[in-house]
């Protein structure tokens, strides 16, 4: 075990050693999650040959996970980190953690835990998987109630990526904030829960999606197939309700609601007496066995009032920051990494409208008089004091009112002192998809960013899987064709950017996340990156500039290729056609992507702004205005304090120090 000076100073360095009990789904995933961050874990069951299944899955996901080359290490090396082990005591001998995985019964979970307080090491962290059980009352089983707390991964965890950490009453922050990092250290995403609410953070917003549907369905306001289609089609969630209530079984949110002591729709109570479960009975909502099975289609439901059930969840997230459960920023990546919401609900509530989600909540509680739709406290005074969401320019979040660029939900950016402009998209979750929320960014900072303070731009994607896979095909429904038929803001934005950009690509980079990438100056990629213009297999063609600015850089021949046929090519083919720069192993890759920018960031600022400008422009003239283009940016140039420096320095053989003067 690590040592520890101080326990109350639990740090995410004392954790060397894992033990995980319960080998099911959960349990093995977060076996397997835990080795391949390089954790030795001893994963616990009651009996031989269930621990042994549950090693073995973990065996056929690792091959999985190697043949489409993702791991870092070979599966063998992950498995020799992993023991299995049926007696308790011996299991969780010297763990620094102990995540506990069992079926979701209290009595068996406080047993467990009464156990671990008596085999587990002093200090240990002593953490729950549940999904939906108190915490507080599952600590209440041993006698250290402060280093229990919740760690709800989601299924299955090796896919899944965020990771739910929540306290218990008597949780200890130095317990919470280790448990946070170390399911940093397992490549995972943490929330923080701060209060032991039921259904944590993402069950809880999730609740009403399911729940409101059912009592629209119920009221006959609405089809179950409309109200599906209305969701996915016109809201751009990756379900519809009732299709994801089938998926996890009606009687388990039945069971939560009951329990919660909440009133049950009468669609939701009558197929659970039907024992009509969903898939797993073969019929539920929808009929599988003798059905068509989910059958809605885009083009129904469109007068569903979406507002009811997305109103709801916004009171949801409201009651949970106002209550100091959660943050919006905590929420938003839950609902998005935990639920596949296409975007965080604060931010999606903050563009309704507070006012809108409210006027909407006290219309339902009129007419029905039902506690569920009681505006949260925090919710009234949110629109009492002005802050309505977007437009206003504060909601749930703060948002940039033209002073300069602000913080945006989906991109990160860092001015340096050099001035390098950082631009990270941020949707791992979603590989990156260019949301038009995301494309509003990109534009926004790039405008609003004080041109004289950049010397150069860079754009990545986050995460380790994609520079970007596209624009967002969910959003597509919301797209009005006329509103289309304009080029694309943020590709001329980029392409007009009067500084070199480039694009830092390790991944996927497709369709319009491609083209992003093509109306950059320049590009580097790690050789294992993809580049493709798959649109034509959706029925459509590029429409960032793709099949322009790839006909006129590679030619008719290959450009055609790309687009008629929407194969992916590799980067060395990439970079054989000229479509990038450079193609370089993975641990080349950095340096590389450095070695251009120092160039950009240290080069003189007029010239490269003139030098852009005349070959962008130039590209598309005969080549005498392209060359009268050149010669006058030449002569301007000449009168120019940068050129003297320039010049001056290659004299004295010294680096020149350009100030773009
Ligand atoms: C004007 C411009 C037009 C366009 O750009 S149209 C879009 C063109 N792009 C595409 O068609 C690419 C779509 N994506 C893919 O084909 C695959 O993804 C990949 C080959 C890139 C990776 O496949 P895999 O490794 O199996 O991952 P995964 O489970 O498909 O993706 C992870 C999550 O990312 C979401 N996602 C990926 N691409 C997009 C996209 N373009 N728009 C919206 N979401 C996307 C998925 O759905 C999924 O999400 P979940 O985990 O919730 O199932």
């Amino acid at each position: 075990m690590g040592e520890r000076a101080d326990r109350l100073r639990m740090d995410v360095d004392d954790i060397e050693t894992v033990a995980v009990i319960g080998s099911g789904n959960m349990g093995h995933g977060i076996t397997e999650v835990v080795a391949m961050a390089g954790y030795d874990v001893t994963m616990r069951d009651i009996e031989a040959d269930i621990v042994q299944d549950g090693y073995e899955s973990i065996e056929w996901s690792l091959d999985k996970l190697d043949e489409s080359d993702r791991l870092d290490e070979s599966p063998e090396t992950i498995l020799d980190r992993i023991s299995t082990e049926v007696d308790l005591e011996t299991a969780v001998a010297g763990a620094d953690i102990v995540i506990e995985a069992v079926p979701e019964q209290m009595d068996l979970k406080k047993d467990v835990f009464g156990d671990l307080d008596d085999y587990a090491e002093d200090g240990a962290i002593l953490a729950s998987n549940t999904s939906s059980l108190s915490i507080t009352e599952i600590a209440s089983a041993t006698d250290r109630p402060e280093d229990v707390v919740g760690m709800h991964f989601f299924n299955p965890p090796v896919k899944m990526d965020l990771v739910e950490v929540i306290y218990g009453a008597e949780t200890d922050d130095d317990t919470a904030q280790a448990t946070y990092d170390f399911v940093e250290a397992v490549d995972k995403t943490p929330i923080f829960v701060r209060k032991d609410v039921n259904g944590f953070v993402v069950n809880s917003v999730l609740g009403p999606f399911g729940e409101e549907a059912a009592w629209m369905a119920s009221e006959d306001l609405a089809t179950i197939e409309e109200i599906d289609a209305a969701m996915v089609y016109g809201r751009g969630y990756p379900m519809g309700p009732f299709e994801l209530g089938d998926l996890t079984g009606i009687d388990v949110g039945y069971h939560v609601r009951k329990e919660a002591g909440k009133e049950i729709p009468p669609l939701m109570e009558s197929k659970v007496e039907a024992e009509e479960l969903g898939r797993k009975t073969g019929e539920g909502y929808y009929r599988y066995d003798d059905g068509e099975g989910v059958s809605y289609e885009q083009g129904q439901g469109e007068d569903v009032d979406t507002l009811r059930i997305e109103a709801r969840m916004v009171n949801e997230a409201a009651k949970l920051i106002g209550n100091d459960v959660a943050t919006p920023d905590a929420i938003d990546t839950g609902m998005k990494l935990g639920a596949g919401f296409p975007e965080g609900i604060c931010v999606r509530g903050d563009k309704l409208g507070l006012d809108t989600v409210l006027a909407k909540l006290e219309d339902l509680h009129e007419e029905y008089g039902a506690e569920r739709y009681e505006p949260a406290d925090y919710l009234v005074e949110l629109v009492e004091s002005g802050k309505t969401g977007k437009e206003a320019g504060e909601g749930f979040y703060e948002y940039n009112t033209g002073s300069g660029p602000g913080d945006y939900n989906t991109l990160n950016w860092e001015l340096t002192d050099d001035g390098l402009l950082d631009v990270e998209l941020d949707r791992p979750e979603r590989m990156n998809a260019l949301s038009n929320d995301l494309m509003d960014a990109v534009v926004d900072l790039l405008e609003s960013i004080d041109t004289e303070d950049v010397r150069a731009v860079s754009f990545e994607g986050a995460g380790d899987r994609a520079f970007s896979a596209g624009a967002d095909v969910t959003g597509f429904a919301d797209i009005e064709p006329a509103k289309r038929a304009e080029p694309t803001e943020v590709f001329q934005v980029v392409d007009e950017f009067p500084r070199p950009t480039i694009a830092k690509i390790d991944g996927y980079c497709l369709g319009g996340g491609f083209e992003l990438a093509l109306a950059c100056d320049l590009r580097v990629a790690t050789e294992d990156s993809t580049f493709g213009f798959p649109e034509i297999n959706l029925g459509l063609l590029p429409g960032g500039g793709g099949t322009q600015r790839a006909l006129r850089m590679i030619g008719e021949a290959r450009a055609k290729e790309l687009v008629f046929r929407g194969e992916h090519i590799s980067a060395e083919r990439a970079e054989d056609w000229g479509l990038i720069n450079r193609a370089v192993p993975s641990d080349e890759y950095e340096d590389t992507c450095a070695d251009f920018l120092d160039d950009l960031v240290s080069g003189p600022p007029l010239a490269l702004q003139h030098a852009k400008r005349v070959m962008n422009e130039g590209a598309d003239e005969d080549l005498d205005a392209g060359l009268q283009m050149e010669s006058q940016a030449f002569a301007l140039l000449l009168t120019t304090q940068d050129a003297r420096e320039g010049t001056a320095a290659f004299q004295e053989d010294r680096e020149p120090e350009f100030t773009g003067e």
